[in-house]
């Protein structure tokens, strides 16, 4: 095996360190074929027999002359808790000949560009006086989204809902910071200015009824065209933004079945091209693209590289 290639587990030292390059990727993917980005929509086999997923997400990004495709597999409704529901690998790839430069772990990057494209949504479209953040959900992403949440923005308040207590107790008890756990997904809404939805829910978790009005919501969950965390309510009563249109339109339940409208792509609001409406209701449905895996990845390898 060439020297270079090697397998290896990745810590970034902060995750805000992906806003520059990600913020890029957004407008590059908004702006056509002048952008240099090509993501074909990713590829989702279901093994239905086991309620699992595989996705096959390739990107190449000409302004960043990188070329990546990401293996994920997710799993619904896992017995074994030890396993993550959800497993990446990420290939990084020479653009010149095609040599497979480096095999990455996918899982700390999935989270940490997650939660960092989430935190450019919520950069442009929180309301002007954000004090409490609501995170229903509290897995590997509610943990990423709190970890970068908390660095970026200055929230007074942190509420936490889990579908078991137990988790969003350990949540709470793991976090370096406040965290309130809440009963109810309607208490922990209730007052919210961001709400952050990150579960692995196949029907509604959250309600118009509940939200504040002017709040921003991130709806980083549900990514199969039959899978709901938003209510048709607060999904046709908000201004709704999206990673990708193409993407909303065939992988997301929350956008499909509510016949919901897309005012703008992230990246068109990056662009200037699209306003951020932040004194609106405002919904970013993320799905997560190739594209933020390239940037990530070829920051990791860039950052190792110069290491070693
Ligand atoms: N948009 C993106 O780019 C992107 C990237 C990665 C993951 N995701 C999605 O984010 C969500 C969270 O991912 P994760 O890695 O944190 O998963 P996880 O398995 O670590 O956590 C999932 C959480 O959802 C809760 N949950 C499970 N079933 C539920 C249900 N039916 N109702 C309510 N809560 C339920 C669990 O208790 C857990 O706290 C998933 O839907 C995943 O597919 C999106
Ligand atoms: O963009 C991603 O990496 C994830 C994979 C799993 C489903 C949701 N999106």
């Amino acid at each position: 095996m060439n020297e270079k290639r090697k397998m290896y587990r990745l810590h970034f030292p902060s995750a805000s360190l992906l806003i520059p390059p990600l913020e890029t990727a957004l407008a590059n993917f908004s702006s056509g074929p002048e952008g240099g980005v090509v993501q074909p929509l990713r590829t989702v086999v279901p093994v239905e027999k086991y309620n699992g997923f595989l996705g096959v997400m390739p990107a190449y990004s000409a302004v960043d002359d990188a070329l990546t495709t990401k293996l994920v597999t997710f799993y619904e409704n896992m017995k074994d808790t030890s396993v993550p529901s959800h497993q990446a690998t990420v290939f990084l790839f020479d653009p010149r000949n095609g040599t497979l430069k480096a095999v990455i772990d996918g899982t700390v990057i999935t989270a940490k560009r997650t939660a960092a494209v989430s935190a450019i949504a919520t950069k442009f479209l929180k309301p002007a006086v954000a004090d409490v953040l609501c995170i229903l959900g509290a897995g590997v992403q509610a943990h990423s989204h709190y970890e970068i949440f908390t660095e970026l923005f200055s929230f007074k308040e942190v509420k936490i809902w889990n579908r078991s207590r137990e988790k969003a107790e350990t949540f709470a008890q793991s976090v370096k910071g406040p965290a309130q756990v809440c009963s109810s997904a309607q208490e922990a809404v209730t007052g919210a200015d961001v709400i952050i939805t990150v579960t692995m829910a196949t029907t509604p978790i959250l309600f118009g009824s509940w939200v504040k009005s002017g709040a921003h919501i991130n709806a980083v969950g549900a990514s199969r065209p039959d899978w709901r965390e938003l209510d048709d309510d607060v999904m046709r009563n908000s201004v709704l933004y999206v990673d990708s249109r193409e993407a909303a339109l065939t992988e997301s339940g929350d956008v499909i079945l509510s016949g919901a409208e897309i005012f703008a792509e992230l990246g068109e609001v990056v662009k200037g091209t699209k306003p951020a409406l932040s004194e609106k209701t405002t919904v970013f449905k993320s799905l997560g693209m190739a594209i933020e895996d390239t940037v990530a990845a070829k920051l990791v390898f860039d950052s190792w590289s110069s290491s070693n």
